[in-house]
């Protein structure tokens, strides 16, 4: 039996499962490069769409908190407070000075109070010391040589956003030049916001999007996230100092809110903080798992379908050649009664419609061979029959009387069983042609056949030596047996011929005998005695039975 794997149904099936396998595989392949580069475009957009709304959020927070603080700068309390220092400062009336900065303070406190935003109000006389706040302590405020008079007198002052360990929030100052009623610069207005605040506004552009916003300060350290479990002023991994330097551009990280995240660095316009937006990156590339996932079960399922189909179709074509392939083999081996049934079509189908006439054409041809056989069977018996046959009297021929008389001289040696040779001549026959004709002595000569047959038994042979001439071998007989049986034959054969319907005539018979002799050895030895025998015999007066190895008397 030839490997499964060399079957056509076998080749079927490799052949259908790399036709499906090896184009799917390709084009699943780039399909999932394309995804995957458009899920990162796709999520880096969204990122950025959130950090430009976070910033967005941020700068109007800080433009709403800026129109608080200006109007504070040009509050009257303020202008005037500062004002009455500036003169009592000259003047050095110190109660006065008290008393108007504790009302300064006690404005400051009303105001801070109505301000969500607000932590601490502070003012400055112009040569930057406190005067009033609404803090007991006011915060310690960055080096006051910062805020110069050219500085204030360009707008305002923001002191880098940092973490307030006093108020436990992120904290971010910011400082308005104080103006008087005759534009002159006369102190300074510092409003530290709680930037802590702002996280309910993370929180709600979050709804948005599901990446998470993280404020950073300039230090890269953390002041605000949307993520839970953010410790504030953690500092990020060192991967994003550098990418702070690389703004605007998708990142991939270990991510501060995720193990694994895709990020973005923003850097706000109007507030000292860098935004960073990032989205986990598992949770994408489980999305991208499941698209493969999804792909690789719909190429199982693909793959299952063919197979099953290619088994199919193999099945289809394969069992019919089977079938087709033990109908020839038991052609082969001589059984022509083979019918297919055609149940199809197609090309198989033709085959086996093919098969069933090429069956009945063997049969027929099978049928009319064995006819000729059998003709010719009856043909070689009959000539067979023919060449051993005398044709008149269908007794043996000579040649067979030959054959006969070899055989038995064998078997007389081998066996030392005598058998004796009877030479038999119609007596007078020539007389009787001529008087009757050929005809009628050939149906004598036809009754002396029948007669003599019936004479012998069947163990004993009888054959047609020539003209009017028989002659007779008895197996296992000896001389004293063979003179009854020949006197016999002449009785049956007179007999018989004088019961001849049309011409029935007086036959008489001249047999000569001889026995089988050790010294013979060929079929002449014994037909010479027998001739001597039935010389002796017609000499003697004819109508009689002489034989060479009894003595005789005289006639
Ligand atoms: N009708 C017929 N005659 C045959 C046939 N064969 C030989 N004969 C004739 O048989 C005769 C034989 O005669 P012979 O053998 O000469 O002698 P006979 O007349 O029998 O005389 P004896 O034998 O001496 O008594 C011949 O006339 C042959 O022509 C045959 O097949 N048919």
């Amino acid at each position: 039996m030839k490997p499964v794997l060399y079957s056509i149904k076998s080749k079927i099936v490799i052949f259908a499962v790399i036709a499906t396998l090896l184009p799917t595989a390709g084009l699943g392949l780039l399909s999932f490069k394309q995804n995957e580069a458009l899920i990162i475009d796709s999520v880096t957009r969204e990122l950025r769409v959130l950090a430009d709304n976070v910033n967005r959020q941020l700068n109007l927070w800080m433009d709403e908190n800026t129109l608080t603080i200006r109007a504070l700068s040009t509050s009257n309390p303020v202008i005037e407070g500062l004002t009455i220092l500036k003169k009592q400062t000259d003047n050095t009336h110190e109660n006065t000075a008290k008393q108007t900065q504790s009302v300064m303070s006690g404005y400051l406190t009303a105001v801070r109070d109505k301000l969500d935003d607000v932590l601490e109000l502070t003012v400055f006389d112009s040569t930057r010391k406190i005067v009033a706040s609404s803090a007991s302590t006011p915060e310690v405020l960055e080096s006051p040589e910062r805020w110069t008079h050219a500085s204030l007198t360009r707008g305002s002052i923001a002191i880098t956003p940092h973490w307030n360990d006093r108020y436990d929030t992120a904290a971010f100052s910011v400082i308005y030049p104080v103006l008087s009623y005759d534009s002159q610069l006369i102190g300074a207005i510092a409003a530290t916001l709680d930037l802590g605040i702002f996280r309910n506004k993370l929180m709600e552009t979050r709804k948005f999007s599901s990446g998470e916003i993280t404020l950073l300060d300039q230090n890269s350290r953390v002041l605000l996230s949307s993520a839970s479990g953010i410790d504030h002023l953690a500092v990020p991994n060192p991967h994003y100092l550098e990418s702070m330097q690389i703004l605007e551009e998708s990142i991939t990280h270990d991510g501060l809110s995720y193990p694994k995240a895709i990020g973005l660095l923003y850097a706000s316009e109007n507030v000292p903080v860098t935004i960073l937006v990032e989205q986990d990156q598992s949770a994408i590339q489980a999305s991208w798992m499941k698209l493969r996932n999804r792909f690789l079960e719909f190429v199982a399922i693909l793959i299952v379908i063919v197979t099953l189909v290619a088994l199919y179709m193999g099945h289809s074509i394969v069992t019919p050649l089977k079938q087709l392939i033990s109908a020839v083999r038991g052609i082969v081996e001589g059984n022509l009664d083979i019918y297919l049934p055609v149940k199809r079509k197609d090309e198989v189908g033709q085959l086996t419609t093919i098969f069933n006439q090429m069956t009945d054409a063997l049969r027929n041809k099978h049928t009319e061979i064995m006819a000729v056989n059998q003709a010719m069977q009856q043909q070689n018996q009959l000539l067979q029959k023919l060449s051993i046959t005398d044709g008149l009297t269908s007794l043996y021929n000579r040649a067979k009387l030959n054959t006969i008389l070899i055989e038995q001289l064998a078997r007389f040696k081998r066996n030392d069983r005598t058998f004796c040779l009877l030479m038999i001549d119609v007596d007078h026959f020539k007389t009787i042609n001529d008087k009757l004709g050929h005809i009628t002595g050939d149906k004598i000569l036809i009754t002396v056949a029948s007669a003599l047959l019936k004479s012998i038994r069947t163990i004993d042979y009888a054959a047609r030596y020539g003209g009017d001439e028989f002659m007779a071998i008895l197996t296992e007989t000896n001389s004293s047996a063979a003179i009854k049986t020949a006197e016999r034959i002449r009785s049956e054969v007179s007999a018989a011929c004088s019961a001849l319907e049309e011409h029935p005539i007086q036959i008489t018979l001249s047999i000569g005998i001889t026995q089988s002799h050790h010294d013979d050895t060929t079929p002449g030895d014994l037909i010479a005695r027998a001739d001597v025998a039935l010389y002796e015999a017609k000499k003697r007066g004819r109508n009689r039975v002489y034989c060479v190895d009894v003595a005789h008397t005289d006639p």
